[in-house]
């Protein structure tokens, strides 16, 4: 790797990898001057996939495991990455990634979704790598500080996106266990010292079963050991479907099967054989015949169908609508394509999907493409209460305000794989009644014990003690540079949280914190005192664990600013080094088809603009270079003038789009560097760029415009056609011949 100072940028999936076609160029020929060097790796789906089966491809075809460097990078101090979203994919998705691969050549395996032989059962290992949240967790090497820069808080302010209102009558509410869920009678302790444990099952019949036979734990590391009861979820299920349709609400699931990639599919998967259970239960040795998995989704029962007789296919569907008869109306994904939320776990992703539906006034699309209200169902009691909390409040309050509401920065706990991230593999849904142990290799002792039952949900999760120590810090310094309250949310209730709360008393203790409001509260009142403050304009920084982290970067963003898109979301690790990441939303699917079917690209590139600014000016800090300073401080004021001058993308075609919006970021960009008074040479060099991107302004645009309303071919999905996407996403010849010249 050179020794000049190098960003390193992701190449990602789906809208933002669109975007990172036209944006490269620009910020290439912006940072050559200052002799900063891009470095591009490939973390998408598709090379990640391809990645992990060398032997089945052609020496030209191999690639390197781009993300496992990257993870090494992360540990080095001199780290600076810019991370786009990636696709955490669902099994559908992986099934489609392989086929698009295959069909282009690559001889990848087929996924062996019921593994028998030791080589399938290889197979399958390697894809479960590729699959659910398998980039961040290793990416994340630092906590994760979420906020609304000052420009774009002010900018939401004056210019407000819709908020549907809130009924007092709403209906609409969260439903979640009472019992029998991973929070109740979870187990949590703190490590005396380092210890090396297994996780195993004493079974009923007297067997010992071998889950995971070690994961090495530090002194002071925190664990717990929690289950979710299968009975008690499919009874939760039986009784929220029946409740919804005698309420006359629609139906909705909300998990996180990508986050939490072993545990919520299943959890999933109980919903859909619960709602259909007539049909699940006359078929039953057909589905298991053709292998049918709905934790995949229905389209997994759809797909296997696919291949039989015509009458027999016919039936199955008669079966299936007879169930709807007498279910409550299921909300959909996409009404015009009849898909529900039963279709795939990752088309409703809880930290997306329940924003969206606070800001619609608590209501989500019905088959009949009407907005209605709705019970939302999330089994897990630890979190989505928070969620209930914020519906009480908006019935009484009415619809948040943008122009006045606070905001709501988050620091949240997420370095070296802390909580659910490092549970995938210590994730197991029991196959026998029994006692699950976690268990001293060297001692014998059992540490924590569960009573389970088969098809229970066990898991174990992890903090490590440095983690937690730089979270506290991250908050301390958080709270003191914006001089805002922080609030830990964490529940004394939950064995995890009461553990996290004696460290958080004591390293708070190592700060200076005078002067400083810093509370810890159980989520529900956190919740709400945020809520009175934000109602009040006021702003109060959210402290989360891992989970609220998530869920709590999207809600007050989406509610504050119309998308998640526009926060500023910054990883310091914990090695010295800097992770820029683009916003906290995700890698929007939705985009993608519009681009293929209209060439418009609605994707905003400001979480990137901001990203960028952040990295420049961290590169410009700890190498002393100058230009990289005044790059970022120019980029800022860019970013600025975009807002102000409205040219972010709009989201609808005909009208100036991501390719748009960026040209504007490169002349506003140009224009400051040309103005800057601080480095005469480098004003000098941006002065021609300012001058043609201005003259040509008219031209780029029309050239912008005139591509629009008919479909592109990007000539894939998972893996798109570099030459066609680069054709497609750099349609100005006039800007592209701007940039040439000034490179
Ligand atoms: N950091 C990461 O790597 C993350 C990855 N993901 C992954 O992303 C995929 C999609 O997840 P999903 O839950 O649908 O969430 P997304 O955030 O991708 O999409 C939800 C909606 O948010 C809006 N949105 C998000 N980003 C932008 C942007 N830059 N510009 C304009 N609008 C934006 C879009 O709204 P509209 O349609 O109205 O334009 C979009 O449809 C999944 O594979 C998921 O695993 C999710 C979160 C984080
Ligand atoms: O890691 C993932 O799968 C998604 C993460 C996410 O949604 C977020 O960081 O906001
Ligand atoms: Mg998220």
């Amino acid at each position: 790797m050179s020794s000049e100072p190098t960003i390193i940028y992701t190449l990602t999936d789906e809208a933002p990898a669109l975007a990172t076609y036209a944006f490269l160029p620009i910020i290439r020929t912006f940072t050559a001057p200052a002799g900063v060097r891009v470095e591009e790796s490939d973390i998408s789906l598709a090379a990640r996939i391809l990645s992990a089966f060398p032997e089945h491809l052609t020496p030209e075809q191999r690639v390197p495991d781009a993300l496992a460097d990257l993870g090494r990078k992360t540990l080095e101090p001199d780290a600076n990455i810019i991370k786009l979203p990636n696709i955490s994919a669902s099994v559908p998705q992986l099934l489609a990634a392989i086929k698009e691969l295959q069909a282009k050549g690559y001889q990848v395996p087929n996924y062996p979704g019921d593994p028998k032989t030791d080589e399938e059962k290889s197979i399958k290992a390697r894809y479960a790598r590729c699959i659910g949240s398998a980039v961040n967790p290793v990416l994340r090497e630092g906590n994760s500080d979420r906020r609304a820069p000052r420009a774009v808080k002010e900018y939401a302010r004056k210019n407000p996106h819709a908020m549907a209102e809130w009924a007092q009558a709403s209906r609409t509410h969260v439903s979640h266990m009472r019992s029998g869920d991973f929070y109740h009678g979870e187990k949590s302790m703190t490590l005396d010292q380092a210890r090396d444990v297994k996780m195993e099952l004493i079974t009923k019949s007297g067997k010992t079963l071998v889950l995971k036979p070690q994961v090495a734990l530090q002194a002071g590391e925190i664990i717990d050991s929690m289950f979710m009861s299968r009975k008690a979820l499919c009874d939760f299920y039986e009784q929220e479907i029946e409740d919804a349709r005698k309420s006359g609400v629609m139906f909705s699931l909300h998990v996180k099967a990508t986050m939490m990639k072993v545990s919520h599919p299943i959890v999933f998967g109980h919903c859909v054989r619960i709602f259909y259970r007539e049909a699940f239960e006359k078929h039953a040795a057909l589905f298991d015949k053709l292998g049918v998995n709905v934790n995949n989704g229905m389209v997994d029962l759809y797909d296997k169908i696919a291949t039989l007789p015509e009458s027999q296919r016919d039936e199955i569907m008669r079966d299936l609508h007879a169930c709807q008869e007498h279910r409550p109306e299921l909300a959909m994904v996409d009404s015009a394509r009849g898909i529900t939320n039963f279709h795939s776990p990752s088309d409703v992703i809880v930290d997306a999907s329940m924003p969206a539906m606070i800001r619609a006034g608590g209501k989500m699309y019905g088959a009949d493409g009407r907005l209605k209200e709705v019970k939302a169902v999330m089994p897990e009691s630890t979190f989505a209460r928070i969620y209930q909390e914020l519906i009480n409040f908006c019935k009484w309050h009415g619809a948040f305000d943008p122009r006045t509401m606070g905001t709501v920065p988050n620091v949240g706990l997420m370095a070296q794989q802390a909580e659910e991230y490092g549970s995938h593999d210590k994730t197991f849904e029991i196959p026998e009644d029994g006692v699950a142990n976690i268990t001293d290799l060297a001692t014998g002792e059992v540490l924590m014990t569960q009573t389970v039952e088969e098809g229970d949900i066990w898991r174990m999760c992890q903090v490590k003690d440095a983690a937690i120590r730089d979270w506290v810090k991250l908050a301390v310094t958080r709270c003191r540079n914006s001089g805002m309250q922080a609030v830990f949310w964490l529940d004394p209730y939950r064995a995890h949280e009461a553990e996290l709360i004696k460290k958080v008393t004591a390293y708070l203790k190592e700060h200076d914190t005078t002067g400083l409001t810093i509370q810890i509260m159980s989520q529900v009142r956190a919740m709400r005192y945020t809520l009175e403050r934000v109602a009040r304009g006021l702003d109060t920084i959210a402290v989360t664990g891992n989970i609220l982290r998530d869920y709590l970067t999207d809600l007050f963003p989406i509610m504050e600013l119309g998308t998640s898109a526009k926060l500023l979301s910054i990883v310091p690790l914990m090695a010295g080094g800097g992770m820029y990441e683009t916003g906290a939303g995700g890698s929007a699917p939705k985009h993608v088809q519009q681009l293929v079917e209209e060439n418009h690209l609605r994707w905003d590139s400001l979480g990137e603009f901001l990203a960028l600014a952040a990295s420049l000016e961290d590169l410009g800090i700890k190498t002393g270079n100058a230009r990289a300073g005044i790059l970022a401080r120019t980029l800022d004021a860019a970013t600025g003038a975009l807002l102000n001058n409205r040219k972010s993308p709009s989201p609808k075609t005909g009208e100036l789009d991501n390719r748009g919006s960026q040209f504007y970021l490169a002349l506003y960009w140009a224009r400051e560097l040309a103005a800057q008074t601080e480095d005469r040479a480098l004003a000098e060099h941006f002065v021609p760029l300012a001058k043609a991107l201005a003259d040509n302004e008219q031209a780029i645009v029309a050239e912008f415009a005139a591509v629009q309303g008919t479909a592109a071919d990007i000539g894939g999905y998972y893996k798109p056609d570099d030459v066609k996407v680069k054709a497609v996403m750099r349609p100005s010849g006039t800007l592209n011949a701007v940039l040439a010249a000034a490179g």
